[in-house]
């Protein structure tokens, strides 16, 4: 048996990041991934760094333009890039741990026996067992497969993770959710080419979302020929000779959607998969999630959660930022937690980009404030003209009261940068009028906050 300070399971973002904090500070580690594929995590292997290369290698092709045949060959080429460009990451990201002294990577499938005690359970079936003083469980999440009929056998429908490797562009894709992952699979995928289908169960498109912006992003991806069904129910996903099928109802009627591929992006459920978290008395929420305080601490006091396995918001700066919390805990005073994290705000990466943070007007008037509301069409902007990128709609939300800025909507080109920009203003109570009368350099988006907190 190893004993070790530390024992991390799951190599994603937070529990890499704690790891080398530890190591640092004079610790002992044993980082515990169970697949050789992974080293790294979620986000630089399977989701955020692939899809946004992809994104990006999509948005250049629809620029090139061509015919379908020249559009494959560009996606084929995308696809193999995108292999290179995750297996030197993955690469890396192993390196930078194992070669820290005090840190040992195990490949393998951990399971608690109790709660001090970690079995690591290897490829070939070996079995490892490690002591810890203090666990941290960090094992990510997986896709949610819907109970649709025909679904679970048909070859063509892919999560997230295997529609990335699939090697043809397919001329028709059903989406199956209009989350996240659906919006920004169905953008790449229409740049690359193909005919988009989206839909989702909810009746309303962006449901959290400002109603104008949404409409907004909704009307953008539908000019660029992506079809979205909202309110339907699928009842039966068909296969036959090569091509499939999704068969929904929507306003009253049964209607089919052919494919070549179905990408299936319903959500995501902690991994909780062999970990065995009975035998150490981990506590889960209702929901299904490791049920951790505002330190991020579990029910058993040396055991603590980062990521998406904790439920809440699942993003990779989150996983990072549990890290800090983490750390705080152990090396630090402990001052920070999930309450005192500050805003967060979330980037959708459809062409051109979706970024909110905050509250929008009708959440803001429900939680009882007096609002000013900014505004702002893209399309006048210098930037956007010279780019050629005139799609787009900010909106600002603003206590009429205080003067703080309580929340922004942006569907512009570099709306993934410009909210950090609002998200520190918040985080600082700096009053909007300071977003307003910035100098800013010119030509650029950002220059766009004189106008938009113009009220
Ligand atoms: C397609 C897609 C695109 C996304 N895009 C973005 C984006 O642009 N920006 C963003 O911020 N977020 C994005 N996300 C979300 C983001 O990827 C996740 O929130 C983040 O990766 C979660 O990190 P984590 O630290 O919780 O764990 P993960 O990075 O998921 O790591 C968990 C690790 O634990 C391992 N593991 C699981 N069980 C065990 C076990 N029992 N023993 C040993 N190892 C185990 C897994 O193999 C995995 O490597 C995206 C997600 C997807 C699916
Ligand atoms: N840019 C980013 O930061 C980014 C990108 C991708 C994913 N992510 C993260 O990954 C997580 C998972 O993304 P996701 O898109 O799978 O989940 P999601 O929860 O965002 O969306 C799921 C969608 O599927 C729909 N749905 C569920 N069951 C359905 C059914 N039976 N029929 C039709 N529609 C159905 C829901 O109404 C919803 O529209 C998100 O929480 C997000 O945080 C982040």
């Amino acid at each position: 048996m190893k004993k070790f300070e530390n024992i991390i399971i799951g190599f994603g973002k937070g529990g890499k990041t704690l790891a080398g904090a530890l190591a640092k500070a004079g610790q002992t580690v044993a980082m515990v991934e169970r697949s050789d594929k992974m080293y790294g995590g979620t986000c630089i292997n399977v989701a955020c760094i692939p899809t946004k290369y992809l994104e990006n290698q999509a948005a250049r092709s629809e620029a090139l333009g061509g015919s379908f045949e020249e559009r494959r060959e560009r996606y084929r080429k995308a696809i193999e890039g995108k292999r290179d460009l995750t297996s030197g990451l993955r690469q890396k990201n192993y390196q930078k741990l194992d070669s820290l002294d005090r840190v040992e990577v195990l490949t393998g499938l951990g399971s608690f026996v109790d709660s001090h005690h970690v079995q690591v359970t290897m490829a070939d079936g070996s079995t490892e067992l490690l002591e810890g003083d203090r666990i941290y469980i960090n094992t990510g999440s997986r896709p949610f497969i819907p109970p649709i009929s025909g679904l679970a056998d048909c070859r063509l429908a892919y999560t997230s993770e295997s529609m990335m490797e699939l090697e043809e562009l397919p001329e028709r894709l059903v989406v199956i959710g209009g989350g996240y992952i659906g919006l920004e699979f169905a953008s790449i995928f229409a740049n690359f080419g193909s005919r988009v289908t989206m839909i989702q169960d909810g009746p309303r498109f962006l449901p959290r979302d400002d109603e104008e912006v949404a409409a907004a992003v909704r009307a953008s991806l539908e000019e660029r020929g992506i079809s979205i069904i909202t309110g339907a129910r699928i009842t039966q996903v068909k296969e036959q000779d090569g091509a499939a099928a999704v068969v929904y109802e929507a306003d009253g009627k049964t209607a089919e959607a052919p494919a070549q591929a179905i990408l299936v992006a319903t959500g995501r459920r902690p991994n909780l998969e062999g970990l065995n978290l009975e035998a150490a008395g981990v506590e889960l929420t209702a929901r299904g999630e490791v049920k951790t305080d505002a330190g991020l601490r579990t029910s058993v006091p040396h055991i603590w959660a980062m990521g998406d396995v904790k439920g809440g918001l699942q993003f990779t700066y989150i996983s990072l930022d549990d890290s800090r919390i983490v750390k705080s805990q152990i090396l630090g005073n402990g001052e920070r937690t999930t309450e005192n994290r500050g805003q967060v705000a979330f980037s959708v990466f459809v062409d051109p980009p979706f970024s909110r943070v905050g509250m929008s007007e009708a959440e803001a008037v429900e939680n009882g404030h007096k609002v000013k509301v900014g505004r702002l069409v893209v399309g006048t902007m210098p930037r956007a003209k010279l780019l050629g990128r005139t799609t787009g709609l900010m909106k600002a939300v603003v206590d009429a009261d205080t003067g703080l800025v309580l929340g922004a909507q942006l569907f512009c080109s570099e709306s993934q940068e410009l909210i950090n920009m609002i998200k520190i203003a918040m985080d600082a109570g700096l009053p909007y009028t300071v977003l307003r009368d910035g100098i800013y350099t010119h030509p650029t988006m950002s220059e766009g906050m004189n106008d938009l907190f113009a009220i």
